[in-house]
């Protein structure tokens, strides 16, 4: 992966994001960069999710959405023509909110995405790929006696680790993540947060949560959208200490929600 240090990973310039004549995101203009996690905050309905979706070209999948403005991958429109829509997942990977792993084995969970792009060219390479996509994802003590049993057979939390090998396994080099802890109990949150802790060495990783002191602790930047603006954007010690915007004060104090 070549160094990107002073130029951001990935870049929104006036992106806007409407479903038929509605307009879910306004206007909205965002940097990420490497080896930082970056937090969408803001109220139900806000936009987060639609504008992560974005980054990735998830929306493409929903008929009525269109998307306006210009997002770059390492200086690339990714809404270019020429652009390769799988291999644009591949390398902005995605973990959702509720652990979706396919109803294969544990192995397989994490292969299948490095075979589709031809990353092994031997079970040995494989092999390799899948034990450190685990290890990353800090599930592969817990799952190396039983690699050939059901990744839907773990439990939630377990799950969307391998949830997270899956998307590691493809070599990405940003990891969005949609509300990935919502379904998971505290402990099971816990790991999740230590695990991106982690990983932020090594990707630009895009979080959206619902819950204000798991982005406190996670991220080093913080979004806060309301209403499909991004309101403000900055440091996370500096939104949730000093906000400028009278908005981003109200919702962090619990003023609404
Ligand atoms: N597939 C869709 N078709 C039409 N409208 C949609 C679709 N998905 C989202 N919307 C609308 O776009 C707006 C933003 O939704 P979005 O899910 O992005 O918000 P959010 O901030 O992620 O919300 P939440 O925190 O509740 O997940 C909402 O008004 C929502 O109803």
């Amino acid at each position: 992966m070549e160094q990107m240090t002073e130029k951001s990973k990935m870049t929104a310039r006036n992106v806007s994001v409407f479903y038929g004549d509605k307009r879910a995101i306004d206007n909205v203009s965002i940097d990420v960069d490497m080896e930082n996690v970056t937090a969408f905050i803001g109220p139900s309905g806000c936009g987060k999710s639609t504008f992560l979706r974005t980054l990735n070209r998830m929306n493409d999948t929903v008929a009525s959405a269109r998307v306006e403005g210009e997002i770059t991958l390492d200086g690339e429109d990714i809404y270019a023509s020429s652009m390769d829509v799988v291999q644009l997942r591949a390398r902005v990977g995605m973990v959702f909110q509720k652990p979706n792993p396919f109803p294969k084995s544990i192995y397989e969970n994490v292969a299948y995405g490095p075979r589709i792009h031809g990353l092994a060219s031997n079970k040995a390479d494989m092999d390799v790929i899948v034990e450190q996509s685990l290890r990353k994802a800090g599930l592969w003590d817990e799952v190396k006696d039983r690699l050939s049993d059901s990744g839907t057979a773990l439990s939630g939390g377990q799950q969307q680790r391998l949830c997270i090998a899956r998307a590691i396994a493809v070599d990405p080099e940003v990891i969005l993540m949609d509300e990935p802890c919502s379904a998971l109990d505290p402990i099971a949150t816990a790991k999740i947060e230590e695990l991106i802790h982690e990983l932020r060495g090594r990707y630009a990783i895009v979080i959206v949560t619902h819950n204000m002191q798991q982005a406190a602790r996670v991220s080093q930047r913080t979004a806060f959208f309301h209403l499909g603006n991004l309101v403000e954007y900055g440091e996370t010690s500096e939104i949730f200490t000093n906000p400028r915007q009278e908005r981003t004060k109200d919702y962090i104090t619990g003023r609404y929600g």
